[in-house]
C-alpha cells in the first residue's frame, strides 16, 4: 500500500512589498506518496520556490494546511533536508565534519555516524575528500556534500531547489543518475525545483507543472518513462515535447 508522506491542502501564500502585495501562490493542492520523486516545473516566478519552502516548513502559508506524516508543518525538521542552489556547507568546516554538522557528538552514536558518513561519502565517489574544505571542492562535489549530509542526517524527505543549475551539463547529468541511484536505495521521498524540462523528464516519477500570476497548479503530469531513462529515446523526447506543450498553452 502507498502511504501519504506529504499533503498540501487548499495553500494560499502572499507576500507584501512596500508598495503592493503578491499572490505567489494560489489554491494549491497536492498529495506526495513516500518514495515518490516530485519535479516542480514552471516559469520563473511562478511560486516554485515558496512552495517548497512552506513545504520546509520556512514560510507558513496565509490559508491551507501542509501535513508531514498526518501531522500539521510547523517549522523546520530534519525529517526534511534542504539543498538550495547556492552551495550550503561551512566555510569553515571540512566534508566530515560538515557532513557530522548537528549530529550527536559523543559514544557510540557518533562512531555510527562517521560509518554512515564515509559509506555515503564513497557510494558518491567522495571517499577521498573528507579532510578538505569547501573552496577545496568544485560545484558538483559540494552538492554531493550536501545530499550526504542529508542522508546522514537521516532526512526522510529531500527538498532540492536548482541543486544541479550552476553545474555544467556533463557533471549535472552524472549527478542526477547519482541522485537516481541514491533515492532508489533510501526510499526517500523527493522534491526538486527545476526549470529544465530535460532534467524533470529524466528525474521525476511526478512532474508539477505550474503556471503564473499567481502561481498556481496547471497539471500533475504522470512519468512512465522506464528507467534508466535514455536522453536519446525517441519515447523521451516525446514526453519532453508534451511538457513544453502543456506549460506554453
Ligand atoms: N520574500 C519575498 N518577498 C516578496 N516577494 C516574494 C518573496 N519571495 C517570493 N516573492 C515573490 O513571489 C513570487 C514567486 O517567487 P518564487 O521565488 O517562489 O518563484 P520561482 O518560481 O521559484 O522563481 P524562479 O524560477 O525565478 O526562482 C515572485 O513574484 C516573487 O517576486
Amino acid at each position: 500500500m502507498r502511504v501519504l508522506s506529504i499533503e498540501i491542502k487548499n495553500i494560499y501564500k502572499s507576500f507584501k512589498t512596500h508598495d503592493k502585495e503578491i499572490t505567489a501562490l494560489s489554491n494549491i493542492n497536492l498529495n506526495i506518496e513516500t518514495g515518490d520523486f516530485i519535479c516542480i516545473l514552471g516559469p520563473s516566478g511562478c511560486g516554485k520556490t515558496t512552495l517548497l519552502r512552506l513545504v520546509g516548513g520556512l514560510e507558513i502559508p496565509d490559508k491551507g494546511e501542509i501535513y508531514e506524516d498526518g501531522s500539521i508543518i510547523t517549522g523546520p525538521s530534519r525529517e526534511r533536508g534542504f539543498i538550495f542552489q547556492q552551495y550550503s556547507l561551512f566555510p569553515w568546516l571540512n566534508v566530515l565534519d560538515n557532513v557530522m554538522f548537528g549530529l550527536e557528538i559523543g559514544g557510540s552514536a557518533k562512531e555510527k555516524n562517521i560509518y554512515r558518513a564515509k559509506t555515503y561519502l564513497k557510494a558518491v565517489g567522495l571517499e577521498d575528500t573528507e579532510n578538505l574544505y569547501p573552496h577545496e571542492l568544485s560545484g558538483g562535489m559540494k552538492q554531493r556534500v550536501a545530499i550526504v549530509r542529508s542522508l546522514v542526517n537521516k532526512s526522510k524527505r529531500l527538498l532540492m531547489d536548482e541543486p544541479f543549475s550552476a553545474i555544467d551539463m556533463q557533471n549535472r547529468h552524472k549527478l542526477q543518475e547519482e541522485l537516481i541511484r541514491i533515492w532508489k536505495k533510501s526510499n526517500n521521498t523527493i522534491l526538486f525545483v527545476t526549470h529544465d524540462v530535460d532534467e524533470a523528464v529524466f528525474l521525476a516519477d511526478h512532474i508539477i507543472l505550474m503556471g503564473k500570476n499567481p502561481g498556481y497548479i496547471k497539471k500533475i503530469y504522470k512519468n512512465t518513462l522506464e528507467r534508466p531513462r535514455k536522453r536519446e529515446s525517441e519515447e523521451f523526447l516525446k514526453v519532453q515535447e508534451k511538457i513544453i506543450e502543456i506549460l506554453d498553452e
